[in-house]
């Protein structure tokens, strides 16, 4: 934000809020407790904290403000998340005022924070700083206070498990004979939330869905050889699952917001165009669209927009953009490539509910297993279950509908990153000079080839991604690129390493 940049940025409010080694987090989290009891006195709602690092190790931690209809915050109120978190405690308190100031908040307004935690050992004393923050603010202001903390994950209280549990038994009542086989999935729960969700639902699904239950925190270390991340970008079996031919497994990530089957990516593909031809069977005429990143795979870019017609729209990296996107359309389906994601719907499509067409009953009850909200890795993996036993298809058959064209990604460490501008939603750099124009050249020299290069709004990195029609070919595409950046973005240290 231009209003902010005299401040020197040690950290920035990036693509998932603040995340970096858990004992350089107290002051950040003591000042989240403060900005998000702001935010909550501003839109006079509820303000969710959550504290948690994802799939990073279980040393680093991080925290991240969701706002009042499960989003994240506006770009407006990130750049007050980063003027906070890096003024000198002597300019706390003018900082603050400034904030108070620009948005015209009534401090006699009542505020409503609810913070929740990850399993990371940090999480304890980090959330503590969170709600110190919140009394503070409060203890200063004749506004009362409701304060909610949930010790586990925040979707705990905007999407009740017993709706998915009964919105998967419908779902399940249209297809009854599905064979054992069918029925079992191997769950990695990444040792973290995600385990404790599906140990809380398993019994009450044993009917329509045999779950097994691995990395589930009893003694491995969260995201530790595995979890979503993993399993992604090491192209791995996560550690202590065994899979024979033809299983069907899926990973989440450290806090449960995303998650992957194996081996494939394209999770957005069969819930559209499921989708797609249920609107058609209940004969509603609903604009359905996919929304992706950059990283998306190209052939099913492809596959959506040449074979399936579905409208496409490419954003910036990040939920929040993606999520912004999707809610364009009457139904926006949206995933990236690394398990992010969900479908968002219009208010108006809940006129679904008077149509009880077969069609239409099944399309309704699909939808009841959306989480809105941003990230859910239980209701994504009940939603994919559902579309595989409505279509009778095996992991092997999903797997087959497009093949993925061979990709890498690099990471490169450059002295700032914010020299990198890019546009045309981070498909091509702006600066600095000459860089765009060197990738452009060294993608020519591949076949059905494709290579972009962004800061990174998590690590202090830039990310190389390249694709091309054989996996030589995009590992070298990767490798020239990133020799690139290294060389006119001011790189430091090691040239590149895998993602
Ligand atoms: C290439 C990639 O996987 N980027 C991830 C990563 O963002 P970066 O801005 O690339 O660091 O973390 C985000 C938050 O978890 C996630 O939304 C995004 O997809
Ligand atoms: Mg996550």
């Amino acid at each position: 934000m231009a209003q902010f940049e005299e401040v020197s940025q040690k950290s920035a409010y990036g693509t998932a809020g603040f995340r970096t080694n858990s004992k350089q987090l107290d002051h950040v989290m003591f000042r989240m407790g403060l900005l998000a009891t702001l935010r909550s006195k501003k839109t006079k709602a509820t303000i969710g904290v959550m504290v948690t690092a994802s799939h990073n190790p279980e040393e680093d931690n991080g925290v991240k403000l969701v706002d009042t209809m499960g989003e994240m915050v506006t770009p407006a109120w990130e750049g007050y998340a980063t003027q906070l978190a890096n003024t000198e405690q002597e300019g706390l308190l003018t900082a603050l005022k400034d904030v108070i100031d620009r948005e015209a908040i009534s401090m006699a307004q009542e505020a409503s924070v609810f913070v929740s935690k990850d399993t990371r050992p940090s999480s304890e004393s980090l959330s503590q700083a969170v709600l110190d923050g919140v009394h503070a603010l409060e203890s200063h202001s004749k506004g009362a206070l409701t304060l909610g903390f949930n010790y586990t994950l925040i979707f705990d209280c905007w999407f009740e498990l017993q709706k998915l549990v009964s919105s998967y038994k419908q779902v399940y009542s249209f297809v009854p004979n599905r064979t054992d086989d069918q029925k079992a999935l191997l769950v990695d729960g990444a040792n973290g939330i995600g385990a404790l969700k599906v140990c809380e639902m398993e019994t009450y699904l044993k009917k329509e869905l045999q779950l097994s239950l691995f990395n589930d925190g009893s003694s491995g270390k969260l995201n530790h050889l595995c979890g979503a991340d993993y399993v992604k970008v090491q192209q791995k079996g996560p550690i202590g699952v065994e899979m024979s031919a033809g299983e069907r497994c899926c990973s989440c990530d450290g806090d449960a917001d995303r998650i992957v089957y194996y081996y494939c990516d394209s999770i957005a593909t069969l819930i559209s165009t499921y989708l797609k031809e249920l609107l058609t069977q209940a004969g509603l005429d609903l604009q359905i669209a996919v929304v992706q990143t950059a990283y998306a795979n190209g052939s099913s870019t492809r596959y959506l927009e040449d074979t399936m017609k579905v409208i496409v729209r490419c954003t910036e990296t990040g939920v929040k953009h993606l999520h912004h996107a999707a809610q364009e359309f009457d139904i926006g389906v949206y995933f990236e490539a690394n398990g992010h994601g969900t479908v968002s719907r219009k208010p108006t499509c809940t006129y679904l509910h008077t149509n009880l067409e077969n069609a239409a009953l099944l399309l309704q009850n699909t939808v009841n297993l959306i989480n809105q909200t941003v990230g859910d890795a239980i209701s994504d993996m009940l939603l994919i279950e559902a579309v595989l036993t409505i279509r009778g298809m095996t992991v092997k058959q999903w797997d087959a509908i497009y093949t993925d064209l061979p990709n890498r990604q690099l990471k490169v460490k450059v002295a700032d990153r914010s020299v990198i501008g890019t546009t045309n939603a981070e498909r091509r750099t702006v600066s600095p000079a000459g860089l765009q124009e060197a990738i452009d050249s060294l993608v020519n020299k591949h076949r059905q080839a494709r290579s972009f290069v962004r800061p990174s709004g998590t690590e202090d990195v830039v990310r190389v991604y390249a694709e091309a029609d054989t996996q030589e070919s995009a590992d070298a595409l990767a490798h020239e690129v990133s020799l690139a950046v290294y060389r006119i973005a001011g790189g430091v240290g090691e040239e590149a390493k895998p993602l």
